[in-house]
């Protein structure tokens, strides 16, 4: 079960504004929301309402403009090692092993890779299902299976939270879905904190403990904020329940509003 200990990530009053060519640009403002440690936090909300900006404050690839951002009680003022993340394409090279792949982003940073390391790039290779497949290259991979070697490069250095930006939306449905069940089986082995930003009510309502909706842009905040009533573990069946079908009708009909607004 989730044990809710204290605040793994926090947004308090945060603004963010970019400068563009068209003038100032303002993506966010107010916005207030605590993940706790080990909650998986799924973000939905309007093409351009500032979901990927709000993960890259949590990584500190930006500053926010106004307010403050929180990483386990600290502000985030640059990036840090204890943030995993995993984008929609994995963007691995073409010309490295799945192993090499995995442990590239050390190798980048530190110049070496430990044979403790790469022991655990085996590990984590097995993990998302690729076990003996270390030595071969990505290009005959399929995208569910390329995006496997992105979420075990993710997990490498051991990070206890992970961003994940539309992880699985180039995916086909089925392999969608097998994935967000492995994501769930390696959150309940491995006790991380996630944010998950999908455009999927039920990929969010079928993973997260908590969906958030963003209101729409300019100046997006969270909206609203609703606890997922199934039980862990969450299966197929865990939609059927009434309360979870109530839950995405209602969020479904959110999101067609923001649209239309
Ligand atoms: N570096 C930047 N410079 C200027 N504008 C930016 C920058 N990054 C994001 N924006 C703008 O901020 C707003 C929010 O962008 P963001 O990518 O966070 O939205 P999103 O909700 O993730 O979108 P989508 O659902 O389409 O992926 C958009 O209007 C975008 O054009």
């Amino acid at each position: 079960m989730t044990n809710l200990t204290s605040p793994a990530i926090r947004f308090c009053d945060v603004e963010m504004k970019f400068d563009t060519r068209a003038g100032e640009l303002l993506a966010l403002q107010h916005v207030d929301l605590t993940i706790m440690d080990y909650e998986f936090v799924a973000i939905l909300g309007p093409s351009g309402c500032g979901k990927s900006t709000l993960m890259r404050l949590v990584a500190g690839l930006l500053e926010p403009t106004a307010g403050l951002v929180e990483v386990h009680g600290t502000r985030v003022t640059e990036p840090r090692d204890n943030i995993g993340i995993v984008f929609q394409k994995p963007t691995l090279l073409p010309w490295a092993t799945l192993e090499d792949n995995v442990v590239f982003p050390m190798k980048h940073k530190y110049g070496r890779v430990t044979p403790e390391q790469r022991e655990r790039a085996h590990e984590l290779l097995e993990l998302v299902g690729l076990a003996n497949l270390e030595k071969r290259r990505p290009g005959r991979l399929s995208g569910g299976m390329q995006q496997r070697v992105g979420i075990a490069r993710a997990l490498l250095h051991n990070p206890d939270i992970l961003l994940m930006d539309e992880p699985f939306s180039a995916l086909d449905a089925l392999t969608r879905e097998e994935m967000g069940f492995e994501l769930l089986n390696i959150w309940q082995k491995h006790r991380k904190t996630v944010m998950f930003i999908t455009h999927s009510i039920v990929e969010a309502v079928l993973l997260a403990d908590r969906v958030v909706v963003m209101s729409n842009g300019p100046g997006a905040r969270v909206a609203e904020d609703f606890r997922v009533p199934a039980p862990r573990p969450r299966t197929g069946e865990s939609m059927r329940l009434n309360e979870m079908q109530d839950l995405a009708a209602h969020l479904r009909s959110l999101l067609m509003t923001r649209k239309a607004a």
